[in-house]
This record gives C-alpha cells, sequence and structure tokens, in this order.
C-alpha cells in the first residue's frame, strides 16, 4: 500500500482533502489535473477545446502509467475510473478511497467553476445523470468508501488518515 488515492466526482473534495491529508501524514501531495496542466503547459478546458477529452483521457491513463513516486498522497480527476486500465493501476499500486458526497452537494460546489469543462456544457440533469452513471465504478475501484456529507474537511480528512494507519498495522 504505498500510495493513497483519492477517487470520487468533480467536488466531492478529492484536491481539498489530498492537500490536507499530505500535511497530516507528511507524505508528499499529486493533483493529477495540475500534474497534467504543468505537463503540458495548457489549462484543462484549453485541452478539452483544442484536443477533445478522449486526448485528455489519454493523458491521465499516461500520468498513472509513468508515475514512479511511491508514499504519496494522489488526488485524482473525476473521471479517472472511466478506464477499466486506471482503475487496475490505482488497486494495484495503493490504497483507493472514495469521497462519497451527495449530489445536491456536490452540484452546489461546481456549477458556477468555469475550470470544468463538462459542467460548462452540461445541464444539472446530465451532471446528475453523469454522477448515477459513475457511481458503480467510485465503488468497485475504491477499498474504502467515506460518507462526506455532514463531516468537515478536516473530519475527512482525519477519518481517512485512521483508515491509513489502521491498514498499516495489520
Ligand atoms: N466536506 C466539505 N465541506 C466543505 N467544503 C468542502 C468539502 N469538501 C470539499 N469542499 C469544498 O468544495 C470545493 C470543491 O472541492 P475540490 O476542489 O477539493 O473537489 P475535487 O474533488 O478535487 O474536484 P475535481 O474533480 O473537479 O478536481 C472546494 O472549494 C472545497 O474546499
Ligand atoms: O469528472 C471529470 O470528467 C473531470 C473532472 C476534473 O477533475 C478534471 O479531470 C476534468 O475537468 C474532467
Ligand atoms: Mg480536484
Amino acid at each position: 500500500m504505498n500510495r493513497i488515492y483519492l477517487i470520487g466526482f468533480m467536488g466531492c473534495g478529492k484536491s481539498a482533502v489530498g492537500r490536507r491529508l499530505s500535511f497530516l501524514l507528511k507524505l508528499p501531495f499529486y493533483d493529477m489535473d495540475k500534474e497534467i496542466v504543468r505537463q503540458t503547459g495548457k489549462t484543462i478546458p484549453e485541452i478539452f477545446e483544442q484536443y477533445g477529452e478522449r486526448y485528455f483521457r489519454d493523458l491521465e491513463t499516461q500520468f498513472l502509467q509513468n508515475f514512479k513516486n511511491d508514499f504519496c498522497i494522489i488526488s485524482t480527476g473525476g473521471g479517472v475510473t472511466m478506464r477499466k486500465e486506471n482503475q487496475k493501476i490505482m488497486r494495484n499500486t495503493g490504497l483507493v478511497m472514495f469521497l462519497d458526497a451527495p449530489f445536491r452537494e456536490i452540484w452546489r460546489r461546481i456549477h458556477r467553476d468555469p475550470n470544468r469543462p463538462i459542467v460548462r456544457q452540461s445541464t444539472r440533469d446530465e451532471i446528475e445523470a453523469l454522477h448515477k452513471s459513475r457511481y458503480r465504478d467510485y465503488k468497485q475501484t475504491a477499498h474504502i468508501t467515506i460518507r462526506t456529507e455532514f463531516r468537515t474537511l478536516r473530519q475527512i480528512t482525519q477519518y481517512a488518515a485512521f483508515q491509513v494507519n489502521r491498514l498499516k498495522g495489520e
């Protein structure tokens, strides 16, 4: 269990929890979306507009295939579980935690964010359908599901750290 992956839908808190967890466990933190932006020199909306979603998905898979660091926290993009290959890499190289947030809360957080191209192009109903359709993949890929409703970022981070330490002790 060398890496800790945080997975879940847009806005569920992967980046925010990842940053805090890295601080608490004293492990380096990588945000896949940010790494892809850094490596390509383009923003995520630019990648989607100029090269299409498929190209972005290829970049996600390449990131997972080429990533060499261990003992770190990785917050993933919301669509990373769309590919079985990505699911397999994550499960085989680390502990996968799903941050399960209710859709109405997710929508409240993401609907005005211009940096999420999929949200910009879709209606609320379409995003809700996407959330529903991805849910099973999140559950199946994760070793641990953390329900985030009624929990603060601090509580979620502490619970995640507790799970990591519990598994380390086994
Ligand atoms: N449990 C929570 N309580 C309060 N605010 C939260 C909680 N979880 C996340 N947030 C806030 O919601 C916003 C979205 O969270 P964040 O950017 O971490 O989501 P994400 O899962 O990384 O999304 P994406 O897949 O689009 O990168 C942030 O402003 C974050 O601080
Ligand atoms: O849910 C998704 O498909 C995405 C989520 C974000 O993290 C980014 O990876 C990108 O905006 C696509
Ligand atoms: Mg994020």
